[in-house]
């Protein structure tokens, strides 16, 4: 009978989190490499550049691929003819080799939990708890898969009860439309269909776990209903046009992962989960005969994408910008940022909003006028480094706080990424100011443009604390022009076509 030791347990989850902080799953950058080729709109496809020069970065220098360095999610199968060495218990094994890797001083990863979620919502410090689901099978070993999943992606998770002669194809690719780019596009969706409104979640979730294999199924044809169905999905949520990062352009996702169970008569639950331009998921066995052993891909085997500035950038110094500079930026246009700007992102928000209702000056240092507000929580430094991977969170979520912000500070703009919604881009418009994006998904990239970095305000937040940055020809796009026009509005438009053009597009 197999002995499962609690040390192997350890080693093995902080070891798997180690390695997919950094190594995209080769089929994940297959699959993306093969996008970039074939895709048409420029700008989507130089942030597929971007995503894919940024993956190499990171396997080069075992940092993470994203800022996000996700909240641990646990598969784990235990077959029921192993025996446990261990005092801990399954939950705080796998906690605890999650501490370890998030606090492994050769690459810190971000804790990103905060506990209790309402309230307080105080940061853990080395992003434990994980959330663990177990399942007793036959056998005598111990299965893990494990992810690290971003909160862009998981905050787009939808979930429906649907009639039962209703189309889930319909329901998917319509709650796609509405989903905006926060997850970061392109990705993966996990769709879950049937059992119970749990149930389905969890299909869901457990089907991002599996490698992508639609090419493979395109070329061959699909073998089954559920086959098909999943090129269906992919093709109609392509033909919406939204692309990378929103941008518009031909690939949105690049699989559609299915898993059903049998369900109630009266019902058809189905949940919907993307999955990020980060995705990050591995598995591996334990069988008692020690900690399981990850082999690094092969770098050559890299796609051959390196990411440079277009010639025709703008080059922008931060330092010398008035609002009337802005008028001319037009949306779509590639910026190269120099010059000092500060970080906030949702509980720094939340704090300077207080202080505006209260009537009470902001933290010494923090002087918004004339300046950008970069939404960012970094990962911590290593080495040379003045911050770890700092790409841009979802400006979404800080749509409340943009008009205040606008009118009581000088502020003159934000770096984001994905879409803005109709109020704060009415504020934008008000306020002349703008809104700019960075690629959500390279992070190690954009860190590379960051010269100087420092807390200036709220240290008790950890990443959420707001920072001063000192960045040199730091890459962004005008998403929102100091008129109100947002590529995420233009760019699908422009990109979105019937099912049957896509089809060719991808066949090509
Ligand atoms: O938390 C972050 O840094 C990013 C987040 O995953 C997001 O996509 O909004």
């Amino acid at each position: 009978m197999p002995v499962i030791r609690a040390d192997d347990v350890i080693t093995s989850v902080a070891a798997a989190l180690q390695y997919i902080s950094y190594y995209h799953p080769t089929d994940y950058l297959n699959a993306l490499a093969a996008a970039y080729e074939i895709e048409q709109s420029p700008a989507a496809k130089d942030a597929m550049a971007q995503i894919l020069f940024n993956s190499r970065l990171c396997a080069e220098h075992h940092r993470p691929i994203c800022q996000d360095t996700g909240l641990v999610v646990a598969f784990v199968r235990v077959g029921m003819q192993v025996q446990w060495d261990s005092a801990l218990n399954l939950q705080q094994l796998i906690d605890e080799g999650v501490r370890r890797a998030y606090t492994d001083p050769t690459n810190p990863l971000r804790a990103s939990i905060v506990a209790p979620p309402l309230g307080a919502r105080k940061n853990t410090g080395d992003n434990t708890p994980a959330v663990v689901h177990v399942e007793l099978v036959a056998g005598d070993q111990v299965t893990f898969h494990l992810a690290a999943k971003g909160g862009g992606s998981e905050n787009k998770a939808r979930f429906a009860i649907l009639n039962p002669s209703a189309s889930v194809a319909d329901w998917v690719v319509q709650t796609v439309a509405t989903l905006g780019a926060g997850w970061c596009p392109p990705g993966m969706l996990g769709v879950g269909i049937g059992g119970s409104a749990e149930k389905a979640m969890l299909l869901a979730k457990a089907a991002l776990m599996e490698d992508i294999d639609l090419p493979s199924i395109r070329q061959r044809g699909a073998a089954d209903d559920l086959e098909a169905l999943r090129l269906d999905i992919c093709d109609r949520v392509n033909a919406l046009g939204i692309g990378a990062q929103g941008l518009g352009g031909v690939t949105t996702v690049l699989d559609v992962k299915i898993r059903t169970a049998p369900t109630h008569a009266a019902s058809l639950p189905v949940a919907l989960i993307p999955n990020c331009a980060a995705t990050r998921h591995v598995h591996f066995t334990l069988n008692g005969m020690g900690a399981a052993q990850f082999i690094p891909p092969r770098l050559i085997e890299y796609p051959p994408v390196i990411w440079q500035p277009t010639a025709d950038a703008r080059r922008v110094n931060l330092d010398q910008l008035q609002r009337s500079d802005l008028m001319t930026w037009q949306p779509g246009e590639r910026l190269l940022l120099t010059g000092r700007l500060f970080t906030a992102r949702d509980a720094a928000h939340r704090r300077l909003i207080e202080l505006i209702n209260r009537g009470q000056p902001f933290p010494p240092g923090v002087d918004l006028t004339n300046r950008f507000i970069y939404y960012v929580g970094p990962v911590d430094p290593v080495g040379n480094e003045v911050v770890g991977p700092a790409g841009p969170t979802t400006a979404t979520r800080m749509d409340i706080f943009t008009e205040p912000l606008l009118k009581h500070t000088g502020l003159i703009g934000m770096i984001g990424k994905a879409e803005r919604g109709a109020a704060a881009i009415d504020a934008i418009q008000q306020h002349g100011a703008v809104y700019l994006i960075a690629v959500g998904g390279a992070a190690y990239l954009v860190a590379q443009a960051i010269k100087q970095a420092r807390i200036v305000a709220f240290e008790d937040l950890g990443m959420e604390a707001i920072r001063e940055f000192i960045v040199e020809e730091m890459p962004v796009m005008v998403a929102v022009d100091s008129r109100g026009n947002s590529i995420h509005t233009t760019g699908p438009a422009h990109w979105r076509r019937d099912v049957n053009t896509s089809i060719n597009a991808i066949n090509q």
